[in-house]
């Protein structure tokens, strides 16, 4: 990428029979300034444009790079479908084809050949049900990219980490260890400062049981775990808060004294985020050699081919990759 080009972007289009495919058809049509690549199938793509009601210009992807675009001409990687979709309908038959759109996309990132991945939602069951080892896209871009990555859900007010992501609730007290929670605790210090350009960033670290283990009467993981962790990385420097209560630590007295927070696990954090900034949040994988972002909700089966889903997270995900490959190429 040089300075008179756009940022290019893969979109993956997720689950088929998601609303993924229309939401990337809403963005092509936008004047959003970035060389949009679908990596989809081209029919399937046509089919949502026009559930969507938008007229797209779509063409096969040459690779180039190019200086505009506009407003409903889009370029496309095009890996098929197993079986048409059926709106609200996954079809297992179609997982190979989901994957193939992650592979081919990160490998592109990692080739240099686009400057970052955005990605539609994806129904992790469909994937499961065809017998295949899945959790989710963080863990997928990990393995490909041989790289130690944090989950971060960034919205308009608030910024929140998860040590653990996709893991049952029984197997996460066992799963946060102290070197899980200093590598976690280093990989989000290091992206808060290069990507979010906060040099000293304050972090406020969440506790695992409720009110944060109550002096060790409610549990005793904060005592055992997480505050020799914390003692350990404040003699380093690093600004961290906590371990703090989840249940207070969002509250508004407390929001201005970090810039982000580390959750234990995923239900602890992304209610109150998804809460209450549904709309603007971007799930963004931190520690990968690429940028990618997404959309932080799922495949929304109940409005998949009814052209209703909101785009907005899509536009907020594309929008925070668009920055972050830019800030790149500058640096
Ligand atoms: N990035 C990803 O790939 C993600 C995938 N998922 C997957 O999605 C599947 C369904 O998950 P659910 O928990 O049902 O969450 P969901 O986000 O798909 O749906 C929850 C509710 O929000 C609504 N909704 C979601 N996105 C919307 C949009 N853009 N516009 C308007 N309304 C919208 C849905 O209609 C539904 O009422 C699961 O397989 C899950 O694993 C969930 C989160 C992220
Ligand atoms: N709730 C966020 C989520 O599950 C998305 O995970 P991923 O597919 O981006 O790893």
């Amino acid at each position: 990428m040089d300075a008179t080009t756009l940022p290019r972007l893969a979109v993956t289009a997720g689950e088929p029979a998601g609303v993924g495919p229309e939401l990337v058809a809403r963005l092509a049509a936008s004047d959003c300034a970035a060389d949009l690549v679908a990596i989809t199938d081209k029919a399937l793509l046509r089919r949502a444009a026009s559930a969507s009601g938008v007229v797209l210009d779509i063409v096969d992807d040459d690779g180039k790079r190019i200086a505009s675009r506009p407003p409903g001409r889009i370029r496309v990687r095009h890996v098929p479908l197993a079986v048409a979709e059926s709106p609200g309908h996954p079809d297992p038959r179609n997982a190979r084809h989901v994957l193939d759109m992650l592979a081919l996309a990160a490998d592109g990132c990692l080739a240099g050949e686009f400057d970052g991945v955005v990605t539609g939602p994806v129904q992790k069951s469909s994937i499961n049900d065809a017998g295949i080892p899945f959790s989710g896209h963080t863990e997928f871009f990990a393995e490909r990219a041989s790289a130690e990555v944090v989950m971060m859900l960034a919205g308009p007010r608030l910024r929140v980490t998860l040590a653990t992501t996709h893991l049952p609730l029984s197997a996460v007290p066992s799963a946060v260890t102290p070197a899980l929670l200093e590598r976690t605790l280093r990989i989000v210090r290091t992206a808060l400062a290069s990507l979010f350009g906060i040099p000293q960033p304050r972090i406020a670290v969440l506790g695992l049981n409720p009110h944060a283990g109550e002096g060790g009467h409610m549990g005793h993981e904060e005592i055992d775990t997480i505050v020799p962790v914390l003692e350990r990385l404040r003699a380093e420097g690093m600004e961290l808060l906590g371990p703090l209560p989840a249940d207070t630590a969002f509250v508004p007295a407390m929001r201005d004294r970090y810039d982000a927070v580390l959750a234990m696990y995923h239900d602890q954090a992304l209610p109150v985020l998804k809460s209450e900034a549904f709309d603007s949040t971007v799930n963004v994988t931190l520690g990968l050699p690429f940028i990618r972002t997404s959309v932080d909700h799922g495949t929304a089966l109940d409005r998949a081919g009814t052209g209703t889903a909101n785009p907005a997270s899509l536009f907020s995900a594309t929008h925070l990759a668009m920055d972050l490959a830019r800030q790149r190429r500058q640096s």
